[in-house]
């Protein structure tokens, strides 16, 4: 099984979820996915994502249903089909004492190293690789335990990068990190589809990235089933809101982004080039400032500078501006 390839990577069909002791996550799920796709599995907490991926990856038993990894089915896969076909970075990133970044990575590599254990010059070479892909090969030599979120998620993603999983499983790489390196771990996530015909399958909260970069959405909806679209297709058909239903979100059409609904939302009468003015705008709607100001307002930029402007009064600042207007 290990060099040829079937057209699908993977394929799950009347699926069911859980543990054992307990009621299915969900049940009748099937879907299936190509090479070189890149897959958000999204939903509500507790809807089953964690779950679903471990199951996929073969991590944790499935209760119902078949599992067809590159044509196979998953009851029939060695161990080393396993580890070549399915590589998972889980949520819950441990870090290991005294553990380097290097020694995780290398972990990546055991399942094809013979019964003595050491690392050939080539599986060397791949760990090096893989450090270099996710952009911590400087950081290699730090213990796990002085890295920051960020660096020690891309050390758990070269790990299974070394293991040269063709179907990575990532759950919720992105959470506890800032915007841009939730930015660069969904580009890393793009090039490792793009370039390398990888199918990579992200549960992620993150949806206005998701949407960004993700070709298809598994939506595990509040009714346990699996609706597979174009992130597209869930926005313009409105399901997209059903993700936040009640949470006070909702995806702007215009904007292509989820915003808070803002039910008092107005409209001020405020004189200026109108990316100005939206964000006043949206500094008063914030502060619940009254639309019916007695002053003319204005919001002007000269020499690089903000100008605002309440009747004659002049402001640089807008908390000056706001609290001015505040104390009307
Ligand atoms: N080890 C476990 N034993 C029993 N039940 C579990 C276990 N792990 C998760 N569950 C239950 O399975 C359900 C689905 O949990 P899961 O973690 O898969 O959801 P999720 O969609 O990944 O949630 P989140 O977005 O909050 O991470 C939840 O009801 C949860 O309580």
């Amino acid at each position: 099984m290990t060099d040829k390839y079937n057209d699908i990577a993977l394929e799950f069909d009347s699926l069911s979820i859980g543990y054992s002791k307990n009621e299915p996550v969900a049940t009748n799920l099937s879907a299936k996915v190509s090479w070189g796709e890149n897959i958000a599995l999204v939903g509500q907490n507790g809807s089953g994502k964690s779950t679903l991926l471990k199951t996929l990856s073969l991590l944790q038993a499935k209760l119902h249903g078949t599992i067809t990894i590159n044509g196979k089915n998953s009851d029939h896969l060695d161990d080393k089909d396993k580890a070549q076909f399915t590589g998972i970075v889980l949520t819950r990133r441990e870090v290991i004492a005294n553990m380097t970044v290097e020694d995780l990575v290398m972990l990546g590599r055991y399942p094809f190293t013979p019964w003595h254990g050491r690392l050939t010059k080539e599986d060397l070479k791949k760990v090096s690789n893989a450090l270099e892909a996710t952009g911590i090969y400087k950081k290699r030599k730090s213990l796990l335990s002085e890295l920051s979120d960020g660096q020690l998620q891309k050390a758990w993603i070269a790990r299974v990068l070394a293991q040269e999983s063709k179907i990575l499983f990532l759950d919720e790489p992105t959470s506890f990190l800032d915007q841009p390196s939730k930015m660069e771990i969904f580009g890393l996530i793009s090039d490792l589809v793009r370039k390398e015909n990888k199918t990579v399958i992200t549960a992620t909260h993150d949806l206005d990235l998701a949407i960004q970069k993700c070709h298809r959405f598994w939506l595990l909806n509040e009714k346990g089933e699996l609706v597979d679209k174009l992130p597209e297709e869930l926005i313009m058909d409105g399901s997209i809101n059903d993700l936040f239903a009640g949470k006070g979100f909702e995806f702007d059409l215009d904007q292509g982004r989820f915003i808070r609904k803002n039910k008092f939302s107005r409209n001020y009468n405020i004189k200026g080039s109108p990316h100005l003015v939206k964000w006043v705008e949206h500094a008063f709607n914030k502060h619940n400032i009254s639309e019916n100001i007695p002053e003319k307002l204005s919001v002007t930029e000269s020499d690089k500078k903000l100008i605002f402007r309440l009747g004659e009064k002049e402001f640089t600042r807008m908390s000056q501006f706001l609290e001015s207007i505040k104390s009307m």
